[in-house]
């Protein structure tokens, strides 16, 4: 084509002359390149309207069951994203990988208005028909990319602005473009980034939906990365090959490519087994546990889980715990439930003999549906019993669905509990939502700190579980629930009805039974539970010194397993794969060690001179405390074991950094995870 600037037509004008010349005045080189193309290659002239390319409804169709699993994944996240967007000028679309408008989201208003120019579903958006454009130069330069109103090919689409994102398949090929076309052209990089996360989310949902025989893994460096789009994602075969993995997976196990990942297994990348991560994954009620990179010394946090196509397998996941400490392969009674599937053994320890007898009462009373309170301390395994309950009940098979009633604004709780239908309030989800008792529907609703729960809401809980059924917020509809309850509270219920705190009607119908949980130092599996959740947190490798057990063993342990866990958590970082000593317990240490003859007998008294809910402060003497420093020891131990030694709560209740507080607790010798 000869470049012949032609009159009344700037923009053409513009277009030849930086083809011509070879660079953009702004700068845009993937603009300039593409204008390049769209002359050189696909032989079009910027001034000529076009008639827009479409294809037929027949071949739309085709192509759309052809890519109907991306479609479905994308087409929730579009949604949001428009919503987020708030613009009403805009659509956001999604093209297939020959620029062909497979699903689109926007106003009827702006789709009418957009249409002429062919921004419909079967509209043809590839650059050798639409030149340069969002989608069709995305495709091309495998790029995202933002085209701004004069940077389009065709003066006809100059009244608009498109930003694309290319979406790729867990092969790693760009499967579908993202797009946001907008009249407003402010704003790009933001849109950018929107659409980046949308895109991530997409993939993410792609591998769920294509590998859903395999097991996900996620991971990240930093344990409140996991579940979120951050995450690094896996999905593992059975014999722990990767079969796919996202971008993030790649960046951070520094991988180049799919190809290079998808040769590897779970061992090749992490010092650890497939089946090693699940089951600790279980075990800690798949918070992320630690697994170490492989020929590395690099720390991640992980959780996998059990394929999803297995959860209409519930045997397989289902697991009874019994008398024995429930290890791998010590599981065996899981049969007496009719499968000893090799996916069931977890490491959750119920050896103490009153924990025996509970879970055998509790079991043979959701046989009735009765529904469970759980006292104990802050920490106790309240919420690990919960689950144990429900792996046992007939709703085994239904979710288990925990809602911390402490944790949620009391202005929350209501549509959290009840849900809501859309519009129902100022800030609800245009699309509504699913209150966690219906979504417990079939299986176990654990409440969580009840004792929170505000007085008003006492009275609607009631109801449900009266009426046996459920009314959204802002609508009239009603819905049959069937669920198996179980409420937890480390404070006593009766002394909160006996202060008018707590209605008595709503006690006792949570109360069916009641059965406490005894604190760890009370507990007669505490060894086995040391054991279990050091394998947990350093893997199986991981050695405890003699004077180091001794230690753990004779600690009061005020927060209980969860303080247990982090004093684990970090004795196990800081041996390093070497043995646990004194030295990797230093809070411990602190306390004069009881020498091997008498630790068992120490134990006991220990535990009695700590009292329930008691602190470990009569460490401090021994760890050279000044008066005030010991004072202040005791106050945050106070303010750890009320917040359940959530560090950000306390953190935020002090109005100080977290890493502020990290400095100060190690200062006073407070052993805390920095994971936690
Ligand atoms: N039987 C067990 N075996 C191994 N780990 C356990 C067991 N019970 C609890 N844990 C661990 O202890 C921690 C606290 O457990 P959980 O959340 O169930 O306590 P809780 O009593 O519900 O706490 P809170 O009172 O704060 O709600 C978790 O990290 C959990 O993994």
């Amino acid at each position: 084509m000869t470049l012949m600037p032609r009159q009344g037509d700037r923009h053409a004008d513009r277009v030849f002359d930086v083809v011509r010349r070879g660079f953009h005045e702004e700068g845009n080189d993937l603009v300039t390149r593409s204008w390049s193309r769209c002359v050189n290659q696909y032989q079009l002239d910027p001034g000529r309207a076009r008639e827009p390319a479409v294809i037929t409804a027949a071949a739309l169709q085709t192509r759309r069951d052809r890519h109907a699993d991306v479609i479905e994944c994308a087409r929730y996240e579009m949604t949001t994203l428009y919503q987020q967007l708030a613009d009403a000028e805009s659509a956001v679309v999604l093209t297939d990988t020959d620029g062909v408008i497979v699903h689109m989201v926007s106003s009827p208003e702006f789709a009418a208005e957009v249409e002429p120019m062919g921004l419909h579903a079967g509209g043809v958006w590839g650059e050798a028909e639409a030149g340069t454009n969002g989608m069709g130069t995305c495709l091309a330069a495998a790029h995202p990319i933002s085209v701004r109103r004069e940077e389009h090919f065709f003066s006809q689409f100059t009244q608009l602005t498109c930003s694309a994102v290319p979406v790729f398949d867990p092969t790693g090929e760009i499967i579908a473009v993202l797009d946001v076309t907008s009249r407003s052209s402010l704003m790009q990089q933001h849109v950018l980034v929107l659409l980046g996360m949308t895109a991530r989310m997409i993939e993410n949902r792609l591998i769920d939906k294509r590998f859903s025989n395999a097991h996900p893994m996620h991971f990240h460096s930093r344990p409140e990365f996991v579940y979120t789009l951050h995450e690094g994602k896996l999905a593992v075969g059975d014999d722990g090959r990767i079969l796919a993995a996202n971008r993030s997976a790649l960046f951070q196990l520094g991988m180049q490519s799919m190809d290079e990942i998808r040769s590897q297994r779970i061992d090749d990348l992490f010092q650890t087994s497939l089946e090693d991560i699940l089951q600790r994954s279980l075990s800690s009620s798949f918070h992320p546990v630690v697994a170490y990179r492989a020929k590395a010394a690099l720390r991640f946090f992980a959780v996998a889980r059990r394929p999803a196509s297995d959860a209409a397998a519930p045997s397989r996941a289902r697991l009874v715990s019994t008398g024995t400490a429930v290890g791998a392969g010590a599981l065996g009674e899981a049969g007496a439930e009719g499968s000893r599937a090799r996916n069931a053994p977890s490491i959750r320890t119920f050896k103490d003999a009153r924990l025996v007898a509970h879970l055998d009462t509790a079991r043979r009373v959701v046989a009735r549906s009765t529904p469970v309170l759980l006292c104990g301390e802050t920490g106790s395994g309240k919420e690990v019993f919960a689950r144990a309950i429900h792996e046992t009940s007939p709703h085994a098979d239904g979710a288990f669905v925990a809602v911390n009633c402490a944790s949620l604004p009391e202005t929350l709780i209501e549509s959290e509990l009840f849900g809501y239908k859309a519009g129902a309030f100022t800030g609800a989800q245009r699309s509504g939502r699913r209150g966690k008792i219906l979504q417990a529907d079939g299986g176990t609703l654990f409440l969580d700190e009840i004792a929170d729960m505000p007085l008003d809401l006492q009275a609607r809980l009631l109801r449900v579980l009266d009426e046996r059924q459920v009314t959204p917020l802002g609508t009239e509809e009603t819905h049959p629930v069937d669920f198996q309850l179980v409420s937890a509270s480390h404070r006593h219920l009766p002394s909160l009805v006996r202060d008018g705190r707590f209605r008595e009607d709503l006690y006792y119908r949570l109360a069916g039974i009641e059965l406490d949980l005894p604190p760890l130092r009370d507990r007669s599996d505490k060894r086995e539970l040391i054991q279990a959740i050091l394998a947990d947190e350093g893997g199986s490798a991981c050695r405890l010194g003699e004077e180091a057990e001794r230690l753990l063993m004779a600690h009061p342990w005020p927060g209980n397993l969860r303080q247990l866990r982090h004093v684990l958590r970090s004795a196990a970082a800081l041996a390093d794969g070497k043995t646990i000593t004194r030295e990797h317990l230093p809070s411990l240490a602190a306390r004069p060690a009881p020498s091997a003859a008498h630790a068992p007998a120490a134990l006991p008294a220990a535990a009695e001179a700590a009292g329930a809910g008691a602190s470990d402060a009569d460490a401090a003497p021994a760890i050279k405390l000044n008066p005030i420093q010991a004072n202040e020891r005791q106050v945050l131990l106070q303010m750890l074991e009320q917040h359940r030694w959530n560090v950000s709560n306390v953190a935020k209740a002090l109005d100080v950094s977290r890493n502020t507080l990290y400095r100060k607790l190690h200062k006073l010798h407070i052993e805390i995870s920095p994971a936690d």
